[in-house]
């Protein structure tokens, strides 16, 4: 398999006429984490939806020029349906979207209409309890997820992007949002379930996730700052 998941080369975009990445040009291997890292408007999700085609759902006008390969084929020359089915991406809208559903609803929504908890598999139970979510199967069912504490919602999130097993998970901004406690709980979980699997994850902050990751990124104002080893970033203190 290629060893290099996304290429990027040379590649802007523009929204509505705007020009809102620069010039971005970078490879990021497969079975590696990337941390996105730069202040809010850095341009951190418009790159990471990039991969996915996702801006063009949320925008009016997206101009994009200069190449995104995904596993050596220019993404616009991939359908959307096998993009999303490869690469999961999550951000934090999908959290309020939770609030809509029900423990039992969000199982079924995301393992099929004929769902029961006793249908997981030895592998999503261990993964619960890794992510120490097992006390949510003693639940009421029918709670909605806007009743439990926003970390456990966060995790579940997360949980529901690892047992689709994507190739490469995406996540938008959604750690920001976790207490250092959980995020430890969540770093150690996304070390030891990475394999080949590429994880790309943005944040405001850069301290709380360098120590996972193998290519920093740092954004600001559409334009790559730094990319490369984060220890060398840590250091030259960047
Ligand atoms: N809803 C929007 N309407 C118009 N322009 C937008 C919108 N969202 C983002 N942009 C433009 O894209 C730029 C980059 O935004 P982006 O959301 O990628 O930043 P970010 O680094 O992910 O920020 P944050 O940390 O706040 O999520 C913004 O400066 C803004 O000009």
């Amino acid at each position: 398999m290629n060893e290099t998941a996304f290429y990027l080369e040379h590649f802007d975009l523009k929204i509505n006429g705007k020009n809102e990445l620069d010039d971005i040009t970078l490879t990021i291997k497969r079975g590696e984490i990337t941390l996105i890292y730069g202040p809010r408007n850095s341009g951190k999700s418009l790159l990471l939806r990039s991969f996915i085609h996702l801006n063009e759902e949320l925008f009016d006008k997206v101009e994009g020029t200069g190449r995104i390969e995904f596993n050596g084929i220019p993404v616009q020359e991939l359908p959307r349906r096998e993009l999303r089915q490869k690469i999961a991406y999550i951000d934090t809208s999908f959290l309020y979207a939770m609030d809509n559903f029900t423990i039992i609803e969000f199982f079924k929504f995301l393992k099929g209409k004929d769902f029961s908890f006793e249908d997981l598999t030895d592998e999503e139970l261990d993964l619960l309890r890794l992510l120490g979510l097992q006390d949510i199967l003693h639940l009421n069912p029918k709670i909605s997820l806007h009743s439990l504490p926003s970390a456990e919602k966060l995790t579940l999130l997360i949980y529901s992007t690892l047992i689709r097993n994507p190739e490469i998970v995406i996540i938008d901004n959604v750690l920001d949002h976790l207490d250092d406690q959980s995020c430890v709980v969540v770093k150690n979980l996304l070390l030891d379930s990475k394999g080949d699997r590429t994880l790309l994850i943005s944040s405001r902050f850069s301290h709380r996730l360098l120590d996972i990751a193998d290519l920093l990124i740092h954004l600001k104002n559409g334009k790559i700052l730094y990319a490369g080893n984060p220890e060398n970033f840590v250091m030259t203190g960047s």
